[in-house]
């Protein structure tokens, strides 16, 4: 029996928490035409004006917080050079607050002193906006407010009024600037016309990262996350190309440096090498795959089994159709009662925007028509490993392990 004794051994980390989501970099590298943008475009609250509203978009881990964070901390310290200006800035996450009666009482409560907040419950939501019109202009000055994830908002009330509170006589003290960040290429269009072409006065937009970009926003991390010497050369590239594969992700690839670092550390190892990198990043698909099973039903997890099945045998890319009949064999060994082949077709497009499988549309001219094919996007053993359990609980047998 072991002594069970804490020991601090070999850490290859001085301050691992710059590896965190949460920390925000001294400097921002590979973001430059994107930063002179979006400087550009809050340049007027300098001036006491307010800014046109911002609207950035681009897919995840661009940077488009980080920016955000890094231009308006900068904004804040630069106002206080100047005695006439007062700037206010707010961060909401509306992955948290998702509805405009929230976002509301929020920055009434944000506003408030502690004692007088407001319950989150209780009032109407014109009442709502009526405290909240008579905290933004007794704070007055410049207020931006950033609302992160804004495609999680189920409401646009809250957009339209804020974005045009002045015009509307709600303010008459405070100017708003209204900052939204989606990844959802899709949410603008979606708007309703008023309210985009007022939140969407200034449209930024943030390119993906490519893998020298990635190289150096991994490398500025390292100098503060790390020791000195500890991550053998191939680390940081490495860990840069698998991000940029990843869609250009700079979370991903920042998620991998930590990975691999601590997979070092629980190793005792004296230096982080690239073997800890190709290990980190079979664990973080894995822990990937099994998150995007686990939120599956039994439907969908007899439907990726299925599909499973036929790529241990060798008949992937599968068509709907063989994936079907599949499924259906295995609905009856589960003892449920098969779905519907159309259902199956619209679930195969919501699988494939999980990750899970992948899709290709084969075109065969107009003697062939078009038609869509399927595979597995992960790794046949992760898949298999992610679905054991259900798999067993529904009375399936993973005999296809036998294939891995
Ligand atoms: N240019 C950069 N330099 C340094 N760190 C960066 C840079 N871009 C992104 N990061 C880091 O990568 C992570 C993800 O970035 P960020 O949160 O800004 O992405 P995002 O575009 O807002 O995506 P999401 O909508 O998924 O949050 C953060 O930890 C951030 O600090």
């Amino acid at each position: 029996m072991g002594s069970f004794e804490f020991v601090r051994e070999h850490s290859p980390y001085k301050n691992r928490e710059a590896l965190l989501d949460d920390y925000t970099p001294d400097t921002l590298v590979g973001r430059d035409s994107e930063l002179e943008e979006y400087h550009g475009a809050l340049q007027p609250a300098i001036y006491g004006e307010q800014p046109d509203n911002i609207f950035l978009y681009g897919k995840a881990g661009v940077g488009k917080t980080a920016a955000t964070r890094f231009l308006l901390d900068k904004l804040e310290n630069n106002a206080d050079d100047y005695d006439d200006l007062d700037i206010f800035t707010e961060l909401v996450n509306c992955d948290g607050l998702n509805s405009s009666y929230r976002v509301a009482s929020h920055l009434v409560n944000t506003l408030r002193d502690p004692a007088n907040r407001i319950s989150e419950t209780g009032y109407s939501r014109s009442q709502v906006y009526e405290l909240m019109w008579d905290e933004l202009d007794t704070h007055g000055g410049i207020i931006l407010l950033v609302l992160d994830e804004i495609d999680h908002l189920k409401d646009d009330s809250i957009l339209y009024q804020l974005s045009r509170a002045r015009e509307n006589g709600n303010l008459t003290e405070a100017r708003i600037g209204l900052i939204g960040i989606s990844n959802d290429l899709t949410f603008r269009d979606g708007l309703s016309p008023k309210v985009r072409s007022s939140l969407c006065e200034r449209s930024i937009s943030f390119s993906t990262y490519d893998a020298n970009e990635l190289r150096a926003v991994l490398d500025q991390r390292r100098e503060v996350a790390f020791k000195d010497d500890v991550l053998t050369e191939d680390v940081i590239p490495l860990c840069a190309a698998f991000g940029a594969q990843e869609s250009g992700d700079a979370r991903k690839a920042l998620d991998l440096l930590l990975k691999a670092g601590d997979l070092a550390r629980e190793e005792n190892a004296e230096r982080v090498s690239e073997e800890h990198v190709r290990r980190g990043r079979d664990l973080l698909e894995r822990e990937q795959v099994a998150r995007g099973i686990a939120d599956l039903n039994d439907h969908e997890r007899l439907v990726v089994y299925a599909l499973a099945t036929l790529e241990a045998e060798g008949e992937t890319p599968a068509r709907s159709r063989e994936i079907y009949s599949r499924y259906k064999a295995l609905s009856v060994t589960a003892q449920r009662e098969a779905l519907t082949a159309r259902w199956l077709r619209e679930h195969l497009d919501d699988l494939a925007m999980l990750g899970i499988l992948s899709v290709s549309e084969i075109n065969e001219g107009s003697a062939g028509g078009k038609y869509r094919e399927y595979a597995l996007q992960q790794d046949l053993a992760v898949v298999l490993d992610a679905l054991e359990e259900t798999l067993e609980a529904m009375g399936v047998h993973t005999s296809v392990k036998g294939y891995v």
